[in-house]
């Protein structure tokens, strides 16, 4: 069997990568294409990923060269960029056992809590010096997974040196480096935080319609009467004050979305709060995780939707296969399109929804688990190339969530709200996903 390549498959899988229900491309979730000089087999169905990332992994596991990654990686004699073969077998087996197994893992955890309370201090520095402080928590939470990673790497902290900020900004190079050229990918994100924004616009649109139409039905009523104000839905309210504050619709519209946002996440902040011991500096302590269960589920919902490494780190053939009855020849480019499973409808309901609740107790995912097994959802990918880092990259995101949801309360700052922005979740393509702007919306209340 053989694949009629052509150059709109090019263009339909940049645009697939960002569609709100990703259509599969290719046949069965398979679909190869030239592009330069390389074959590139693209997969986007669980079964084609399986087949890839399980049955014939073993000529699947090497990866493409490049020139660059040559130059920073010595040689390609580390881990992530090593071609398959009994050096990166040795390097990996080092990684696994004596640098990120459970138990060193366990061990870096009173490093990591130390880590944790410096941007616990940072918070409440800003927030101690107004009522309603912007932080930029993409500047902190990066500089403490930086500093979390140069702790283990290190040994002891070097922030006050600032050796690890020059690290982080060592390691930023090396990755713009190595992308530069997929960059080209940022509009289509923006347009689809468009197209997700106007559906919640259309949706508000026709409520408030509803509501409007009823207010002049109750006004042109000979029996109107004013109802009491605890007994109005927030929609009613705020359109029977909106003139009196001066809001604008798109002001009512954003208070909304505040509601929502604020009414759904704060169940996962009661759960923290509810099960943290107060300890003597009242930190959240690891061992008080394994209660958390719906926080565990942010943590899940939130890879599946934004999967940090979105097509895992490119794939390549060593050899002449057959995958799933189609012929993959030698030296073909793999790109496992994670962003894509994690949002396809056939396994997921309501998949462009941020539902945490899917993986907890009754919920549809509840058995879905992260490290592999489920090819709907690999966000550390699968088989031989799966990422070895998968238990120091959970416990640092955990333990810093459930300190931020324990310590404060957080909001939206006042005229983003006002502009009906709410946050901002465009993000850009890279090796690695990142958000488009900042995080700087959130201000802390000290509760
Ligand atoms: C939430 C955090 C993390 C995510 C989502 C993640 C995800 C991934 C993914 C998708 C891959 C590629 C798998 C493939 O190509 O099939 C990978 C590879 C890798 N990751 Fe992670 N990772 C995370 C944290 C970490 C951490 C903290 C470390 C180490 C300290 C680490 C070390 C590695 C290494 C060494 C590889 C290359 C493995 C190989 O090629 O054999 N990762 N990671």
């Amino acid at each position: 069997m053989s694949y009629k390549i052509l150059d709109e498959h090019a263009i339909s899988l940049s645009v697939s990568y960002f569609l709100p229900q990703p259509a599969r491309h290719g046949r069965d979730g398979l679909l190869l294409l030239h592009l330069g000089s390389a074959p590139t087999l693209v997969v986007s169905s669980p079964s084609a990923a399986e087949a890839v990332l399980r049955t014939h992994n073993h000529v699947l596991a090497s990866r493409t060269w490049s020139p660059v990654a040559d130059i920073i990686f010595y040689g390609l004699t580390d881990v992530a960029f090593a071609p398959y073969g009994e050096r990166w077998r040795q390097a990996r087996k080092l990684l696994t056992t004596h640098m990120l197994s459970a138990k060193k893992v366990h061990s870096f955890r009173h490093g990591r809590l130390e880590e944790v309370r410096v941007v616990l201090a940072r918070i409440r520095d800003a927030a101690a010096t107004a009522p309603r402080t912007a932080v930029d928590m993409t500047g902190l939470l990066g500089g403490y997974t930086n500093d979390v990673v140069s702790r283990a790497v290190l040994g002891e902290s070097h922030r006050e040196g600032s050796r690890n900020r020059l690290f982080g900004e060592l390691s930023e190079i090396n990755v713009s480096l190595l992308l530069a050229k997929l960059e080209l990918l940022r509009k289509l994100i923006c347009a689809k935080a468009k197209r997700v924004h106007r559906r919640w616009d259309q949706l508000f649109d026709k409520l408030i319609d509803e509501h409007q139409r009823e207010r002049k039905r109750a006004s042109s009523s000979q029996h109107e009467q004013q109802e009491e104000i605890t007994d109005q839905d927030f929609i009613h309210v705020l359109l029977s004050v909106r003139e009196e504050y001066g809001l604008t619709m798109d002001g009512v519209k954003a208070i909304l979305v505040d509601m929502f946002e604020a009414g759904i996440e704060t169940a996962h902040l009661k759960e923290v709060r509810r099960c943290a011991p107060a300890g003597n500096d009242m930190v959240v302590m690891e061992e008080d995780l394994s209660n958390m269960a719906y926080l565990k589920a942010v943590v899940k919902e939130t890879l599946r939707l934004h999967p940090p490494v979105p097509l895992l780190v490119p794939h390549l053939s060593i050899a002449d296969c057959e995958v799933n009855g189609y012929p993959v020849p030698s030296g073909t480019r793999v790109f496992v399109n994670v962003w894509s499973l994690g949002r396809d409808p056939v396994y997921w309901e309501r998949p462009e929804e941020f539902m945490p609740e899917r993986f907890l107790e009754g919920g549809c995912a509840v058995d879905v688990d992260m490290k592999g097994k489920d090819f709907q959802f690999l966000p550390f990918g699968s088989g031989r190339r799966i990422c070895p880092g998968i238990n120091f990259g959970v416990a640092t995101v955990e333990i810093m969530l459930a300190n931020l949801m324990y310590h404060f309360d957080w909001d939206l700052q006042d005229e983003m709200e006002g502009a009906g922005k709410g946050v901002d979740m465009t993000e850009l393509f890279g090796l690695t996903l990142r958000r488009k702007e900042k995080l700087i919306l959130l201000v802390p209340k000290m509760p």
